[in-house]
């Protein structure tokens, strides 16, 4: 296993905030970035302390700019100002520095001078028993791809001179790795990772605001790792992640999704974890209500075909179920926020042990048992937003929990089960649940998209296993809400399956149960880019029913009001192969969910 550190720079807080949260986290090492030290009011040799103290080494100190190139009036001050970091490193026991290429306008494009110069300065490290990692960044002046920075370290030919490789630099310019593979791995001093998004911009801009932790975004970082390892590289994995909101995000959270990363990392490159095991479905949705949006609830499930069928033997917890659809209505637990909220799910496991396992290898926090004598253990662990998690077994132990509650069956409405679950994230969790939900429940990404809500901008992310029976929706204010916008809530929804809305829809209407209103106009525009057949388009308009189709089919959804402050319902019909989500529709949802609250809606009977 290769040691692990994580650059000061990805975290917040102060110097020693930042320490304390990647020793608590388990990394091997930091990079400290000069701009925290200088920040720091712990001389460097308390740094060094208190580092060990937590377990950590100090294996890069960074970044030491504008040193190669520099015309020959210039490079008397860079030779004194390396001497001064050679000295800070030695109270700091740091052993490698950075020299990042320059990006200085008065910078001389000639590699034998840079070469020359490097080689001074490697020369001035290996007095102080200390080496030079060089680093092209992307948008160096003269030096800008790791082929180049390689060259510049061939010529200047000094033993305390190797690259340093930042996979952000690298794959920013170019996908192709053969040539890392074969550079000879003890010329490789230091290997940064950071993954992003693919952006079309600025390559320092994205470089500085957008960089992810790996498989947090879109680029290669397992071909590239496994690229730089072949070479026999055997330095740290250390993360290098500039981005806006892990610079202002709980540091301790920050360094747990970033070492989980580089655990889902290795796992993705040699295969160290116990294996996903396969999902088989949605066992169950656990709603936690309060004493207003219970009786709601029940109401809504009775009116859409669901039964009382069961009673927890030693909780105020119900049972609710038709088809393949099961909800847990949860009376006895604080509810964070709101007043009714999504804050369990059950997930059927071929191996629901090993998915427990997998999931604490990815430091998933274990949630104590729930269990009770004669009740069925249940292993659970938090989501990053604190959702909790259940793997069960499809033979439904975890119903041995529920007393029959003898309740005649409601006829059924054609509901199913549960499509998927939409899951709003805390603006500071999203990338790290995108990467919590793939690598823990070994399911990939779906169906990705942006789109302008009339409160702000929302990103969503679908995640799905490979049959598509366990569906989770992921979305996210692209800002962080300021002081108008917190009073409309972002809420989480429960989709539920039916093989026929219109009978659904006819049981909620005979029920009294209201729906969403849709705006005539999202019809309007409807009828002007589809072309549906006259029967489906009146029924569309007249019920409330939002409308999408792909290449595969045709999607029909309902909503109900919002219910509580945070969580609505949403039936949903796939036609033919349908494979998505109907984010397209969202705005259009999202606004008439705002109006009906402002309408004072009257509340379901
Ligand atoms: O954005 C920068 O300037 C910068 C500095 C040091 C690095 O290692 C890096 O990758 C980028
Ligand atoms: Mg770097």
């Amino acid at each position: 296993m290769p040691r692990t550190s994580i650059a000061t720079v990805c975290l917040s807080g102060t110097l020693e905030d930042r320490l304390d949260a990647a020793g608590a986290a388990g990394f091997d090492a930091v990079e400290i970035f000069e701009n925290d030290l200088l920040a720091s009011a712990l001389p460097p040799e308390r740094i060094r302390e208190r580092a060990a103290g937590l377990g950590l080494t100090i294996d890069l100190y960074q970044p030491f700019r504008d040193a190669e190139g520099a015309p020959a009036a210039r490079f008397a001050s860079v030779r004194r100002r390396m001497r001064a970091k050679l000295e800070l490193m030695e109270r700091l026991g740091a052993d490698t520095i950075l020299v990042c290429s320059s990006v200085a306008p008065d910078t001389v494009d000639d590699d034998d001078l840079a070469a020359g110069q490097l080689r001074q300065l490697a020369q001035m490290a290996a007095e102080h028993g200390k080496r030079i990692a060089y680093e092209a960044l992307a948008w160096g002046r003269h030096v800008s791809t790791w082929e180049h920075s390689w060259e510049i370290v061939r010529r200047a030919d000094h033993p305390a001179l190797g690259l340093c490789l930042d996979s952000f630099h690298v794959l920013s310019r170019s996908a192709a790795l053969e040539g890392i593979a074969r550079l000879p791995g003890d010329r490789i001093f230091f290997l940064q990772l950071a993954d992003a998004p693919r952006l079309g911009m600025d390559v320092l801009q994205w470089s500085r605001h957008h960089r992810l932790f790996p498989l947090q975004g879109g680029l290669d970082l397992v071909g590239f790792t496994a690229a730089v390892l072949a070479t026999g590289y055997t330095g740290p994995l250390s993360l290098e992640v500039f981005n806006d909101v892990f610079r202002q995000a709980d540091p301790h959270r920050t360094a747990v999704d970033a070492r989980r990363s580089l655990i889902a990392l290795e796992d993705a490159i040699g295969h160290t974890l116990t294996p996903a095991a396969e999902l088989t479905g949605v066992a169950f949705a656990e709603l936690g209500v309060d004493p207003e949006s219970g009786p709601r609830l029940e109401t809504l499930l009775g009116a859409l075909g669901f039964t009382h069928v069961g009673q927890h033997r030693s909780k105020p917890v119900q049972l609710w179920e038709q088809g393949d659809a099961r909800i847990l209505l949860n009376s006895g637990e604080p509810l964070a926020e709101g007043s009714a909220a999504i804050r369990a799910f059950a997930l059927e496991s071929a191996d629901p042990e090993r998915s427990a396992r997998r999931a604490g290898e990815l430091l998933a926090r274990p949630l104590p048992r729930r269990r009770r004598r004669s009740e069925a253990h249940l292993t659970a662990v938090a989501a990053p937003d604190g959702t909790e998690v259940f793997f069960c077994r499809r033979a439904p132990v975890w119903r041995e929990d529920f007393l029959p509650t003898g309740e005649p069956p409601t006829p059924s409405t054609g509901i199913t089960g549960i499509d998927h679950l939409s899951l709003a994230q805390p603006f500071d969790r999203y990338d790290e649940a995108a990467l919590f939900y793939r690598t823990v429940l070994g399911m990939a990404d779906d169906e990705a998209g942006e789109f302008a809500a009339p409160f702000g901008l929302i990103r969503t992310l679908a995640i799905r296993n490979a049959d598509r029976r366990v569906r989770i929706a992921l979305s996210v204010p692209v800002l962080r809400r300021g002081d108008w916008a917190p009073a409309v809530p972002h809420p989480q929804h429960l989709t539920l399956a039916t093989d026929d809305l219109a009978r659904t829809a006819a049981a909620l209407a005979a029920a009294g149960v209201p729906v969403l209103r849709i705006p005539e106009n999202y019809y309007d525009d409807l009828d002007a880019r589809t072309t549906l057949v006259p029967q489906l388009r009146a029924f569309v308009r007249a019920t409330g029913v939002m409308y999408d189709e792909d290449a595969h089919g045709q999607y029909l959804q309902l909503f109900t009001p919002v219910l509580g402050s945070r969580v609505f319902v949403e039936v949903a019909q796939r036609v033919g192969g349908y494979r998505g989500y109907g984010f397209a529709n969202d705005p259009v949802r999202m606004a008439a969910h705002r109006a009906q609250r402002l309408a004072g809606a009257a509340p379901a009977r």
